[in-house]
């Protein structure tokens, strides 16, 4: 018996050890199947990731003609931008400034993964923006026409040719014959200003970016939605919290712009869109809804905006017989899109930075002011829109404070190899050819503060503009509207709302620095136009 139970154990022992020994067998075998596998996917990306590093992280190596600033990987030069330590413009400008490259005509630089050029010299600017426009047509930044139909046609993003059709149709939106025409609309919400404050205390504290920027709402629902709204009276307004929305950056949008910047093949991927849907909707049902009243009117009431351009357009179009209607107001839908992004924001930074200034400069502002005063009583308390462009010291100090703020401190452009063309020589300046798809960066913020062209250049001098000064300005080292076939439609349009909205605040107020003033702004790293972090606290007095 117990015998037949030890033989029996032992048996058992046996059984168990074979099974033992064949778990461990099957064990090691998968551990080994996956350290194999592991390390053979170890050896993939870490080939994928230095082939990515020798072509692009790597590439301005191969060229010892240009200086260039090291490439990190997946980041390239750019991961103070991405991780919001710094603004995009304000970081070109540090490598623009950097002492290695004071004579270097051009640097070279990496986006987030592709490399990039940035150019410093002004010949070479003047070739990119203007005499050779053929070559540059387009900007790097676009966004998939498939995925988001309104960002994708927007006159800032669309490519070539979409860019010359809706360029050309636009223009004559803003000569200054037609300007002229708006301008009563603008001197209604100049009146609305000036209504606002006379209802405020002699003497108030207010953000004036805020208050500028409701200025500038009004402004754009006047001239480009063919509405009057009141945003100045009632911050709570429909259109005012919609142009609010758009410089709301929440994580994704904010990953969103960075795709359109850097990474525009990804966009449709990525799902990246330039506006919220909420801004989409309203867009779309708001001017869908103007034209189709101002068609309805009998006779065809002209109010002078671009409510006007867009409905000759469309029934240009249905004369000819096109058939794509739809397709028309839709791209059209999307270029008031941009007329909202483009001029809301611009405008009332570049209103509330010339006030700061202006309250820290108090000699500047008392010049400015009396010639205000003295336009105005020659205008028997009108200003017209001829008087308000004669006003020439306005003019310099706004132009004054668009060359320290330059609120888009970035200009970008692509390289393309237009139909086989030879590639593109950066001859006599540097020994470089530009391969199909580079970007190019212009610092403008840079530029704008190199002792090279500017004295003293962190000094607010209106006086760099007076009209014997300007002239010896070379334009491509100050471009706060860019130049050339791309640069900014609205130029003149901004110009003008900017200096009405001055005028009519400095008129019968002064602005004054108060505790809460920050004299030495920092930019908010956030965005990508160049804004002053924090908004701007100042005081308005009443003197009349
Ligand atoms: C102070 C105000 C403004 C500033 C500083 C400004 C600045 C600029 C700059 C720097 C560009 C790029 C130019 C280039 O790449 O060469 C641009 C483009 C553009 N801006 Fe403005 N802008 C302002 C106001 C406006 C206004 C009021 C509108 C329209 C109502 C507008 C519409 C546009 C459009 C549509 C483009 C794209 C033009 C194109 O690619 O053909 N901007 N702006």
């Amino acid at each position: 018996m117990t015998c037949q139970y030890k033989r029996q154990k032992s048996k058992t022992t046996g059984r168990l050890i074979t099974v033992q020994i064949y778990s461990f067998f099957v064990s090691e075998v998968k551990t080994s199947m996956f350290l194999t596998a592991f390390l053979t996917f170890f050896v993939i990306i870490c080939s994928i990731l230095s082939f990515l590093y020798h072509r692009n992280f790597n590439y301005w190596t191969r060229f010892k003609n240009v200086p260039s600033v090291p490439g990190r990987i997946f980041s390239g030069n750019v991961i103070d931008f991405l991780t919001f330590k710094t603004n995009f413009g304000f970081h070109l400008k540090t490598i623009y400034d950097d002492e290695k490259f004071t004579s270097a005509p051009v640097v070279g630089v990496y986006g987030l993964y592709k490399p990039s050029l940035l150019i410093r010299d002004p010949d070479i600017i003047k070739s990119v923006l203007i005499k050779d426009f053929d070559r540059f047509h387009d900007r790097f930044a676009k966004i998939d026409y498939h995925h988001d139909p309104l960002g994708g046609q927007m006159m800032l993003f669309a490519d070539y040719p979409l860019w010359k059709e809706m360029r050309t149709k636009l223009s004559p939106t803003f000569t200054s014959g037609k300007l002229k025409n708006m301008y009563p609309l603008i001197q209604q919400v100049g009146e609305n200003m000036v209504k606002f404050l006379d209802s405020k205390p002699s003497v108030f504290q207010v953000e004036v970016k805020d208050l500028c920027a409701r200025f500038t709402t009004d402004v754009i629902a006047t001239t480009v939605f063919g509405f009057q709204s009141n945003s100045l009276a009632n911050p709570a307004e429909d259109f005012y919290k919609q142009l609010r929305l758009l410089n709301y950056f929440t994580w994704r949008r904010s990953f969103d712009f960075i795709i359109v910047l850097f990474a525009s093949q990804l966009t449709r991927i990525m799902g990246a869109k330039i506006l919220y849907p909420e801004t989409e909707h309203f867009l779309r049902s708001a001017i869908t809804q103007a034209v189709r009243e101002r068609e309805a009117c009998i006779g065809g009431e002209k109010r002078n905006d671009i409510i006007d351009t867009f409905v000759k357009l469309k029934q240009e179009a249905e004369q000819r017989g096109e058939r794509n209607i739809e397709q028309l107001m839709e791209c059209l839908i999307a270029q008031a899109g941009i007329f909202m992004v483009g001029g809301f924001d611009t405008s009332s930074t570049t209103m509330s930075n010339a006030l700061l200034e202006l309250a820290k400069d108090t000699s500047v502002q008392k010049k400015l002011r009396e010639e205000t005063k003295e336009a105005f009583v020659e205008g028997n308390g009108e200003i017209s829109y001829e008087a308000l462009n004669k006003l020439t010291y306005l003019e310099m100090v706004i132009n004054e404070t668009l060359r320290l703020y330059p609120v888009l401190a970035v200009l970008e452009r692509q390289h393309a190899t237009a139909g086989g063309k030879e590639p593109y020589s950066l001859q006599p300046y540097c020994d470089f050819n530009l391969p199909d798809g580079m970007p190019v960066f212009i610092p403008v913020f840079g530029l704008h503060y190199d002792t090279k062209y500017w004295s003293n250049p962190k000094k607010f001098d209106p006086e760099r503009f007076s009209p014997e000064n300007k002239p010896l300005i070379n334009p491509m080292v100050y471009l706060p509207f860019g130049n050339g076939p791309h640069n900014c439609i609205g130029s003149r349009l901004a110009m003008m709302q900017v200096k009405a909205g001055l005028f009519y605040i400095l008129k019968d107020h002064l602005v004054r620095v108060c505790d809460r003033t920050e004299l030495e702004p920092t930019f908010d790293p956030k965005l990508n136009a160049l804004q002053v972090k924090g908004g701007i606290h100042l005081e308005i007095v009443k003197d009349e």
